[in-house]
């Protein structure tokens, strides 16, 4: 499931994942809530993702409360250029708290990355939030497509393992499997 503000970019890290495309032009903000499936290979096998876009206006809180309970994993959305949606990471983060599965997978995303100059947001802003509550992060760009099939595969990942670990393995840690990757990648934060 997506969250995160109205405007900081839900529904186009979505289409970027989904079809490889970017929505740009006049922006559509998300009544209520969509979803959208895509099947993903992780090790050979096949992991059906199941991916819900939440609208990030206040007034439709209520109705996408209701869908937190049955997610798996969220995906936490902030602009980098918006320093808004940044501070209100924490009450997302309540809501979280609230609402979902105590469980839950959480990754934090910085997206718009790619605009460099109205950057507000430092990566390490984002880092260090992001360690305070124990959660994965990284910065995404829905334009340019940076981390962006790395967030989505990092929670199939995650999923997977779930459901086939058996009780002898080791934990698989999200955060931890992303920091390796982001480092063997060489790119972008
Ligand atoms: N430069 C840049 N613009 C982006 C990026 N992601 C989204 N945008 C732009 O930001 C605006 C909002 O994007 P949406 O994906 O509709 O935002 P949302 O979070 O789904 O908004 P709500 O549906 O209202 O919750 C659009 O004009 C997009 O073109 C990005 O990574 N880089």
């Amino acid at each position: 499931m997506l969250l995160g503000d109205s405007g900081v970019g839900k529904t186009c890290l979505l289409v970027r994942f989904k079809d490889g495309a970017f929505l740009s032009g006049s922006f559509i903000s998300t009544v209520g809530i969509d979803f959208r499936n895509k099947v993903v290979e992780v090790d050979g096998t096949k992991v059906k993702l199941q991916i819900w876009d939440t609208a990030g206006q206040e007034r439709f809180r209520s109705v996408t409360h209701a869908y937190y309970r049955d997610a798996n994993a969220l995906l936490l959305l902030y602009d980098v250029t918006n320093k808004a949606s940044f501070d209100n990471i924490r009450a997302w983060l309540t809501e979280i708290n609230e609402y979902a599965q105590e469980d839950v997978v959480i990754m934090l995303l910085g997206n718009k990355a790619d605009m460099a100059g109205e950057r507000i947001i430092k990566s390490e802003d984002g880092e260090k939030l992001a360690k305070d509550h124990g959660v994965a992060f990284m910065e995404t760009s829905a334009k340019t497509g940076m981390n962006v099939e790395l967030a989505f595969m990092a929670i199939a990942r995650d999923l997977k393992m779930k459901k086939t670990r058996q009780p002898a393995d080791p934990k698989f840690n999200v955060a931890e499997y992303v920091d390796k990757e982001k480092k063997t990648s060489g790119c972008c934060s």
